[in-house]
């Protein structure tokens, strides 16, 4: 952890990630991680502000033109802006915590006799003053990079802007863009328009693209060690793939050595198309690069398989020993998960029979892999397909794939969709072999060494392809600006930093919680998809009704139409507040977002990185709040909602009645329902409702839970310790019982329903197991359940009001990652695990901490019988009983009315607790 300052180059180190910042355009020059260098800097850049030669590599900030601008705003300004020419402010630099953050300021003091800022100034008439300033936080894996321009005098600022990104590859011929199909973009050398079909962008001569976005969502640069995630926010509309290539590149005076064009690929996020930024008025935008924090791969595999004459059998068992490998759910995963498959077939082979093959064991879900051989009618071998398949939370239609035979690439889904067929229809032979690749024992030839190069693009968990529509939330486009009118009278300038200044993080309307903020903040980032990773398995805005996953249409799915864009992340939570309550950004869930990656260990500040609305707990706040949600700091609530504040307007759990006030854990006990918001680092987070309840004031614990607010009427979270769980309380609620319901080890989401009589039955929603689902019971339901597909891995969650006795149950389906809840109109409990059950009765309200995620609990009332039981193979849990109903009036009553049973269960063994 550490800042140098070296002449114009500031150097920050943090972790295993360095950076590197030029005053020079604040032109960032490097980023490594584990002293892999992720830009690409000629070596014959300037890097020094004694030349206005702008560094040709690293990320150099377009702006305020792009190219040479067709704009008649900046027609009269060079190629790029002047951004990139001139030498900014060094305003400071620290180390913090959890990442460390230099900021660089350009304003037109600075610029004031840049030829080109005259020639823009002259369009407006006058000196044009504004601010921009560019912050570079560097994290251990991820550096993030923010911008913000304020316009301190034109009552319409145009400008264009982009972040001109050389990344360094090993070879641009192994380097592949995800993320990119079905974009319209301008081929700026033919000056045609065409659309990208390409799942993965590869780039093989000169290329100048500029890609108009659809929708905002991240961009892999997948390249072997050196992959890198490029998130921006949705502002960031434009998008140009660059590569001068060889013709190009001789053409550049300070590339070199000439042949670098084989080493970089310019992917540029910008704003292209002319914004314009009223009088006053801030515009923010954001990049990160994140390079994946873990790679999960299969070993290698080489097979030596001697068979002689014979069509050798693969055994699909021993593929499956030697390569399983588990993603288990608490491994952190940014970015690109990269599995390289080996299949160095010396001999021969491969066709393994449908239903066996590797596994690969991620989140709950499993993954077969299933090798697939075409032969041609010489026999030779000609492609290899491979194909990932199997059950649960691993969809074989959202995972993309490049098969490194033949420089061929695939989406999985088109293999399975179109290339098994014609597998099958190319095995004409197949009688005779014993081959049929859609139900065979196989057996193929070839004669050469195969390498497969499979790359799952996965952050957080496994990411389904990103072909979720855009959230819609940025503001509409601005108009043209005219001429600025002479008869105009000079407006002062407001201060900038103006409450919703920034359309981008203007919250939704009711919602109290900045996270909301968070929401439209980032909307598409995280596709909603994600979701279904952490328990939606459905996706709300595709088919509502769809009972592929054996939910039942019109009920869970139902609810995400509602709800779209709730869900949560594995390792995390997130929530969807009713209309009127704030909490977590919805749409942020999942992906490096949403709810909490420190339920994942020790990241705290990664939270709410760039996204969701998160509590953080002491560490790391700022972050958390990072281009996102809410938070609730602990110790340092300043810095937290400072930043928020500062950089985007959030209001959120950060302002109590609108004022900048901070609000700290121990804060939420008195903020005002409409605008509480909680959840912290390691848990979970409530929201009051407006209309209803007081605020809860436990919400935001760290590796816990939220409280009951009132006994009659409990609003009642859960989170197991290293998970987290999260809830909304509903709205218009009448009757007692959970508003939520508890989340299982890994994370939990849920919904409440809008004006909603029943208790908890109806309201709560299952916890959610990583890679399995959660569910949000039916509008009006009184008694029900949601059960699991059995084939999918699906968790699932029981609401019911079955008796007068107020029993409720769970259950569990064996081989089921579940959560389950138990929702009880007067016990007011709910809880879910992996691999238990948890089962109440009785009056009271239970909390209950678990280490590692396979734990149970259970209470009992003192009226009621009760029981816990613990099916979990090496954990354990707690049980809190209740001996005696406590009182309504004290929130805390129950607490001094509890005997703790601890119970562990060890391997395998089941400890039943009964207490009546
Ligand atoms: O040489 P410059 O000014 O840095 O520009 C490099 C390239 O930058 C890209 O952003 C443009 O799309 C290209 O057209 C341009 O050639």
């Amino acid at each position: 952890m550490s800042v140098e300052v070296d002449g114009d180059i500031i150097r920050l180190a943090h972790g295993p990630a360095t950076a590197a910042v030029s005053k020079l355009g604040a032109t960032l020059i490097s980023f490594a991680v584990d002293g892999n260098e992720h830009l690409y800097v000629s070596d014959a850049a300037n890097v020094a502000t004694t030349s206005e030669r702008p560094v040709r590599g690293g990320m150099p900030v377009v702006f305020p033109a792009f190219g040479k601008s067709y704009l008649e705003s900046l027609k009269g300004v060079q190629q790029h802006g002047f951004a990139r020419n001139v030498g900014w402010e060094f305003v400071i630099a620290e180390v913090l915590d959890n990442f460390t953050v230099a900021r660089f300021k350009l304003t037109h003091n600075t610029c004031g006799t840049h030829k080109a800022y005259r020639e823009w100034s002259a369009f407006y008439g006058r000196p044009i003053e504004f601010e921009l300033s560019t912050v570079f936080e560097l994290h251990p894996q991820a550096v993030v990079v923010k911008t913000e321009l304020c316009n301190l005098n034109i009552p319409q600022l145009e400008f264009q802007f982009l972040y001109h990104t050389y990344f360094r590859v090993p070879s641009v011929d192994d380097m592949y863009i995800t993320g990119l199909q079905g974009n319209k973009y301008l081929d700026r050398l033919a000056v045609k328009y065409h659309v990208d079909t390409d799942p993965m962008t590869k780039i093989g001569e000169q290329t100048d693209r500029l890609y108009r976005l659809q929708s905002a969502q991240p961009v892999d640069i997948l390249s072997g060690n050196y992959n890198v995630r490029l998130t921006a926010s949705p502002n960031l509309q434009d998008l140009v793939v660059w590569n001068p290539w060889q013709q190009g590149a001789a053409a550049i005076g300070d590339m070199e050595p000439k042949t670098s064009y084989r080493h970089f690929c310019c992917v540029e996020f910008g704003a292209v198309d002319g914004v314009r930024l009223p009088l006053g008025q801030k515009w923010f935008v954001l990049l990160v690069l994140i390079r994946p924090l873990v790679k999960v791969g299969l070993d290698e595999m080489v097979l030596e398989l001697k068979f002689g004459e014979s069509w050798p059998v693969l055994l699909a068992e021993r593929l499956f020993v030697q390569h399983e490998k588990h993603v288990r759910p608490g491994d952190l995963v940014l970015g690109p998960l990269v599995v390289d498959l080996f299949v160095e077939l010396k001999i021969q082979l491969v066709l393994l029979a449908a239903g066996d093959g590797l596994k690969l064991q991620a989140g709950g879900g499993e993954l077969d892999l299933r090798l697939f051989g075409i032969r041609d009618v010489d026999g030779e071998v000609q492609e290899v397909l491979v194909c990932i398949g199997g059950a649960g939370a691993l969809r074989p239609k959202n995972w993309r794939l490049v098969g490194g035979i033949r420089e061929r690439t695939y989406l999985l889904e088109e293999l399975l969709s179109w290339k098994v067929e014609k597998v099958a229809g190319e095995l004409p032979n197949s009688d005779r072999d014993g081959l049929n690749p859609l139900n065979p024992v196989g057996v193929w030839a070839a004669g050469w060494p195969w390498k497969l190069k499979i790359l799952l693009p996965c952050c957080g968990v496994l990411l389904p392809n990103t072909d979720c529509p855009a959230a819609g939330l940025v503001s509409e486009p601005p108009e043209k600006p005219n001429p600025p009118d002479p008869d105009e009278p000079e407006v002062g300038a407001p201060p900038c930093g103006l409450p919703n200044a920034n359309p981008l993080f203007e919250p939704n309307e009711n919602a109290g919680a900045g996270a909301a903020a968070a929401a439209v903040s980032l909307p598409a980032v995280l596709p909603p998809k994600v979701n279904w990773l952490a328990g939606f398995e459905a996706s709300p805005n595709e088919n509502p009704d769809a009972d592929e996953d054996g939910v039942e249409a019109g009920a869970p799915n139902a609810e995400f139409v509602e709800a779209p864009n709730a869900g949560a992340a594995a390792g995390s939570a997130g929530l969807e507040p009713n209309e009127n309550s704030g909490l977590a950004a919805p749409k942020l869930n999942g992906l490096v977002s949403a709810g909490f990656w420190s339920c994942l260990g020790a990241e705290p500040k990664l939270n709410g990185f760039v996204s969701a609305g998160l509590a953080s707990f002491p560490a790391a706040p700022k972050l958390n709040g990072l281009a996102s949600g809410s938070l609730a700091g602990a110790e340092d609530p300043d810095a937290n909602g400072a930043d928020l504040a500062e950089s985007l307007d959030f209001g959120g759990s950060t302002v109590v009645d609108g004022s900048d006030e901070v609000g700290g854990v121990s804060d939420l006990v008195d903020w005002p329902k409409e605008k509480a918001a909680a959840g912290s680092a390691f848990s979970s987070g409530l929201a009051p409702n407006v209309n209803e309840l007081d605020p809860n004031p436990f919400a935001g614990f760290a590796a816990s839970a939220g409280l009951p607010r009132e006994l009659e009427k409990v609003n009642f979270g859960v989170s197991v310790f290293g998970s987290s769980a999260g809830l909304a309380p509903n709205e218009n609620m009448d009757s007692c019982g959970l508003d939520g319901s508890a989340g299982s080890a890994g994370s939990a989401g849920l919904f409440p329903k809008e004006n909603e009589g029943a208790g908890a039955a109806t309201e709560a929603a299952a916890g959610s197991f990583f890679g399995s689902s959660g569910l949000a019971p039916n509008e009006k339901l009184d008694l029900g359940c949601a059960g699991a597909d059995e084939n999918e891995n699906e968790g699932f969650g029981v609401s019911s009001d079955l008796s007068p006795n107020n029993f409720g149950g769970s259950a569990v389906l064996p081989n089921e990652n579940f959560g389950a809840s138990v929702v009880l109109p007067n016990a007011n409990f709910g809880a879910s695990f992996f691999s238990s059950v948890g089962l109440s009765t009785g009056l009271v309200s239970v909390s209950f901490l678990s280490v590692n995620v396979n734990a149970g609990v259970g209470l009992t009332g003192a009226d009621s019988s009760g029981f816990s039981t613990f099916f979990s193979a090496t954990n354990f849990g707690l049980a809190a009983v209740s001996k005696e109903e406590p009182s309504p009036e004290d929130a805390n009553g129950w607490l001094s009315v509890l005997e703790l049973n601890l119970i562990f269960s060890v391997n395998g063994l089941v400890s039943i607790f009964f207490s009546g």
